[in-house]
This record gives C-alpha cells, sequence and structure tokens, in this order.
C-alpha cells in the first residue's frame, strides 16, 4: 500500500468560520422543519432547510412571482415583520450560524435577528406552499409559543444581498446551550435561500446501555468533523450525516491530488503506486471501544480512494487543540490499517479493527484522494463524563 504523507490544510484566512465544519442542526436531511411562518407569498419558507446549495433559473416565474430558491415574502403593506418558527432536526449547542441569501438581491432580507427557545413539545411539519400567508387560527395556534421573548441568540444584525462574492452571511453564537426551535425574525421582509445552523447535538449517554453498540461519531450521536487536508467537493461533516448518501455531494470528496503521477505504476505485486492522501479528524460523540467500522463509497464510482486507513486517540477535550494540531505526531494509533477501497459499495470491517482500548478522536485517511459518502465508528461507550462536556 503506498505511504501516507501528510499535507497542511489551507490557510485560516482562506476558511470560512471554524464552526462551519460542525453539523447542521436545522436541515430537513436531519429532519428539521417549518413549524409556522406568517408568509411564504413568493417562496416557502420550506426551503431555508434543503440540504443542497441554492439554484438560480433564469427567466422562471410561477403565478405568485419570480421563482426563488429560499425564502420569500411579499413587499409588507401592514404593519409589522415577517418571522418562522424553525423547529430543529436534532437538538443541540449551536457555534454559529449562516444566513446564505444566494440570488436574493433586490429583494433579499435587509435586516435579521434569531432567537431560540427549548422546549418539551415536538410540532408537526405543516405544508408550505408559495402564494399563501398565515391565517388568524395559525397565529392563535403559534402565540402560546410566546416565542417573541424566546433567547436572542443573534441580535438584530444587517445582512448582504446575494450577489455571487457575498452571499453567506456568517453569524457566530455565543449563548452554548441546548436548543430545539429557532425564531427566524426578518426585519421587515423580504428573502433568505438558507438558513445553515451550525452545531453539536447532545445526545443523554446516561441512557445508553453499557454494552449498547453505537454509532460513536455520529452527528445525532454528538460526533463532529474538527477539520480536513481538503473538502473541495463535499465536507466530510457528510459522512456522519443519518441515513445513506442521497448523491455524490453528499459525502466528503477531495479534488484531485494535483501531485499524482502522468503515468501511474504498479509495484512487483500488482499495487499501485499512489503517493499522497487527504485526511479528516473527527470528535467522538462519546469516548468508547471501537468494535466495528463501515465505509460507504456510494455514488463514488469514477471517484473511490484507492485505499483508505483510519488512526485514532485517546485525549482529553482540553488538549484537544494542541493534540490536534501536531497532524503527524502521537498520540495517534492505528484503529484500521490500509484497506483497498471499491467503487458505490459499503465496506464493513471487524477482525480489521485494532484493539487499541478507548478512544476519543480518529482521523479518516483516504488515498490518494476520492470520495467517501459515510462512515460508522461502532463501538461501546466508555468515558460518560467526558462525554458530557462540550
Ligand atoms: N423580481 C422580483 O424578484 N420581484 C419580487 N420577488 C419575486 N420573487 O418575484 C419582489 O418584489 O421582491
Amino acid at each position: 500500500m503506498a505511504e501516507i504523507q501528510l499535507i497542511e490544510a489551507p490557510a485560516p484566512h482562506q476558511q470560512p468560520p471554524d464552526y462551519t465544519r460542525l453539523n447542521d442542526l436545522a436541515c430537513s436531511k436531519v429532519g428539521g422543519c417549518i413549524v409556522f411562518a406568517s408568509d411564504d407569498w413568493f417562496a416557502e419558507a420550506e426551503n431555508l432547510l434543503k440540504p443542497n446549495i441554492p439554484e438560480w433559473k433564469e427567466g422562471v416565474f410561477t403565478e405568485y412571482g419570480k421563482w426563488m430558491d429560499g425564502w420569500e415574502t411579499r413587499r409588507k403593506r401592514i404593519p409589522g415583520h415577517d418571522w418562522a418558527i424553525i423547529q430543529l432536526g436534532v437538538s443541540g449547542v449551536i457555534f454559529g450560524v449562516d444566513v446564505d441569501t444566494s440570488f436574493f438581491t433586490g429583494n433579499y432580507t435587509p435586516r435579521i435577528s434569531i432567537q431560540a427557545a427549548n422546549l418539551k413539545k415536538k410540532f408537526p411539519s405543516r405544508n408550505g406552499k408559495p402564494g399563501k400567508a398565515a391565517t388568524e387560527a395559525e397565529y392563535k395556534k403559534i402565540a402560546a409559543l410566546n416565542s417573541e421573548n424566546w433567547e436572542t441568540i443573534v441580535p438584530i444584525s444587517e445582512l448582504k444581498p446575494g450577489y455571487k462574492t457575498s452571499f453567506h452571511n456568517f453569524f457566530r453564537v455565543k449563548r452554548q446551550q441546548l436548543w430545539t426551535h429557532l425564531r427566524l425574525n426578518m426585519f421587515p421582509d423580504g428573502g433568505i435561500a438558507r438558513l445553515r445552523v451550525y452545531g453539536q447535538a447532545k445526545r443523554d449517554w446516561s441512557l445508553v446501555d453499557k454494552d449498547t453498540v453505537v454509532d460513536l461519531v455520529a452527528m445525532v450521536n454528538g460526533g463532529v468533523c474538527l477539520g480536513s487536508s481538503n473538502a473541495h467537493f463535499g465536507h466530510p461533516r457528510n459522512l456522519v450525516a443519518p441515513g445513506t448518501g442521497e448523491n455524490m455531494g453528499d459525502g466528503w470528496e477531495t479534488a484531485r491530488r494535483l501531485d499524482r503521477p502522468a503515468v501511474l505504476t504498479a509495484d512487483k505485486s500488482g499495487v499501485l503506486q499512489v503517493p499522497g492522501c487527504e485526511w479528516a479528524v473527527f470528535r467522538l460523540g462519546c469516548p468508547g471501544v471501537v468494535k466495528e467500522i463501515t465505509l460507504d463509497t456510494r455514488h463514488f464510482k469514477g471517484n473511490f480512494p484507492d485505499s483508505c486507513r483510519i488512526e485514532a486517540c485517546n485525549i482529553p477535550l482540553s488538549g484537544e487543540q494542541q493534540a490536534l494540531s501536531v497532524m503527524s505526531g502521537p498520540p495517534w494509533k492505528t484503529l484500521l490499517l490500509p484497506q483497498k477501497m471499491t467503487p458505490n459499495r459499503e465496506h464493513h470491517y471487524k477482525d480489521e479493527v485494532q484493539t487499541i482500548g478507548t478512544i476519543s478522536h480518529i482521523r479518516l485517511f483516504v488515498a490518494p484522494d476520492g470520495g467517501v459518502s459515510r462512515m460508522r465508528i461502532w463501538g461501546l461507550k466508555e468515558d460518560v463524563a467526558l462525554a458530557s462536556k462540550l
């Protein structure tokens, strides 16, 4: 198998805010839904939570106006402002949001604020449609939530319009507590393409039996991506999303390495000589002992990695920053030796998993580059005290 060399991640100034490597807790893919929207005239609020990046359809109009991929309310001719209630798909701690205004230019929302609550109740999702405004009965029902008094996690802030270079509006969230619902306020009206809510799911590990094998890195169990060498086509956070990948965009896909040889060669035993690799690091939702591993290359047919391997370590959260910045040094141990990959298939490992005791972090290497759809790290929880800290 080819020798693995580590490469440096891009310089910090080239990257979006650090919290964007976390999981989108509001995405419809993980069950996020709209509970209420004051107005859906041009485009329904459900679009805010779609997993794909927003689209523009030149010259496409509906009976209500220009087709837009986002939530767009009508120009207000009555007092008040527009707002929506979002139920997170996975409740958790929010570290930052992206209010994406892609393609909303003369119709973008100039100001927003976001409020949050931790509610016991779960609400059914509605079926928002363009051309509608909330009815008296809907307003009456939602009033019981008293959402105008929820905690403010993003104060009234200005947005930039969605011209090509300036469609992300990032806001860091400082109040790090558990939230289940958000209220997005538009001041006064307009359009927003997507709302990304970056955070970490909070699982109550005291409810998980010590003999139950769980996916320790799953986003629903609190697993998060901490960084990667390359996320050109698809972010590694997708590896820990629930279910199977929908398409190639719903996985981790790197760019083709530029140092690949002009002509590929194999050694005497037929092993391909492919230099270099790419990597992604994850913190498990709870430290534990790994029993089995699944790597799924679904949808990656002409671009699956030649091989994958996994390293792991057991470090306290307080030492995470320091330990992870020394990318090649200890305390990493081999959890899964290099495994040859095949296209569009789930690869399951049991006997191949090395016995290395409790681990808290893993890093997946793909050599030399390519795409993986999902990664499951099946194991038993170990140190509950550490997992409950953030
Ligand atoms: N051309 C527009 O986009 N106009 C309107 N919006 C849509 N979607 O038609 C508006 O007034 O904001």
